[in-house]
């Protein structure tokens, strides 16, 4: 087996989470079995998934085909998925993963995560909308949810359960009631969105925070000809120049380990982050980011990038008027 050369962290249920992972979303069906493929051999240990990027399969192709030669083995992997909006009864909580798991040909996830707090009306539309095109919800509480996350780690389905995309309030909903604690957030996080105040509170009790769309985003469905590209900046462009680096590595070594001031003190974000490529030369890149070190200098260009919730590119709007939407409050 290949040794990895990616950090682990430890989540406050004692398991180990790779620092680094590869993300799937939007990883076309005939695209990611080879990207997982690669990222493994190249020493990824840490892919992340979801129930809604219907590539479940797929990425399992890649994940087989490397325990099949020896690669790794199951146990050498930390897998995650999601549960979709529209399983937010506790009962589907629980069906979801077991239909998620056959997809993906193992029988326990590491992270088993409820993707956002909102509930969709449930049934086969993941994006369920009304003959007007408004969306349409369901009003179970992510309370309850959490509930079937819970009995899914019971039945040894998941090894680890945790959140994304819940602000403050929601995570402190979910711990007050909480029988086993979320381990993570999964959140945006960029330096447009450094999410530094939602980092404090969930270093302090003790949920790791895990950045998504790290790059920006660049291929989201939504992106405008006219966005800017958080890895097509000139800023960022100059530091990466400095250290013989990518922007992209920059972006990713911003997450994984820089230090930032948080209440008076200099700490590592130590952010988990999850780049999405399915391009062998860039998953390689991505994580060579463990060899060099961002000046203070640096940092405080890319902390000038903090445009607070405007930098938010996921801002999922259109569903603001969700009674759970959680981008209504600063953090
Ligand atoms: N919990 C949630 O609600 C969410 C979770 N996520 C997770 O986070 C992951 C990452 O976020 P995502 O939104 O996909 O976007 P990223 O910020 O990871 O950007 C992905 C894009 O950047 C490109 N890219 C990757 N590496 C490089 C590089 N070294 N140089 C130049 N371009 C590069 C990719 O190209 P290419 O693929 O063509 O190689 C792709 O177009 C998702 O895939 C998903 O797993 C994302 C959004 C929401
Ligand atoms: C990519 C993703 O996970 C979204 C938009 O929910």
């Amino acid at each position: 087996m290949v040794a990895s050369k990616i950090p682990v962290l430890k989540l406050n249920n004692g398991k180990e989470m790779p620092i680094l992972g590869l993300g799937t979303w939007k990883s076309k069906p005939g695209e990611v079995e080879h990207a997982v493929r690669d990222a493994i051999d190249l020493g990824y240990r840490h892919i992340d998934g979801a129930i809604a990027y219907k590539n479940e399969e797929e990425v399992a192709e890649g994940i087989k085909a490397k325990i099949q030669d020896g690669t790794v083995k199951r146990e050498d992997l930390f897998l995650t998925t999601k549960c979709w909006n529209t399983y937010h009864r506790k009962e589907m909580v629980v069906k979801a993963l077991r239909d998620s798991l056959k997809r993906w040909g193992i029988d326990y996830i590491d992270l088993y995560l409820i993707h956002w707090p909102m509930g969709f009306k449930e049934g086969d539309e993941y994006f369920p909308k009304d003959e007007n095109g408004k969306f349409l919800y369901s009003d179970f509480d992510y309370l309850e949810t959490w509930e079937g996350m819970e009995e899914c780690v019971d039945l040894g389905l998941a090894k680890s359960i945790g959140l994304s995309n819940f602000n403050s309030q929601q995570v402190d909903r979910v711990l007050a009631k909480a029988r086993i604690k979320p381990v993570v957030n999964q959140v945006e996080c960029t330096p447009w969105l450094p999410q530094n105040k939602l980092l404090a509170f969930c270093k302090e009790r003790g949920i790791q925070m895990v950045a998504y769309s790290p790059l920006g985003s660049p291929d989201r469905p939504w992106a405008k000809p006219e966005d800017p590209t958080l890895i097509n900046d000139p800023k960022v462009k100059e530091i990466a120049s400095k250290y013989g680096k990518s922007p992209a590595q920059v972006l990713i070594r911003f997450q994984v380990c820089s230090c930032l001031w948080l209440q008076f003190v200099i700490v590592q974000r130590g952010i988990a982050t999850i780049p999405k490529s399915v391009t062998r030369e860039y998953i390689q890149e991505n994580m060579e980011v463990f060899d060099f070190e961002l000046s203070a200098d640096d940092m405080t260009i890319l902390d000038g990038f903090d445009q607070g919730g405007k930098g938010r590119i996921c801002h999922v709007s259109w569903y603001s008027d969700h009674p759970y939407f959680p981008f209504h409050i600063e953090f």
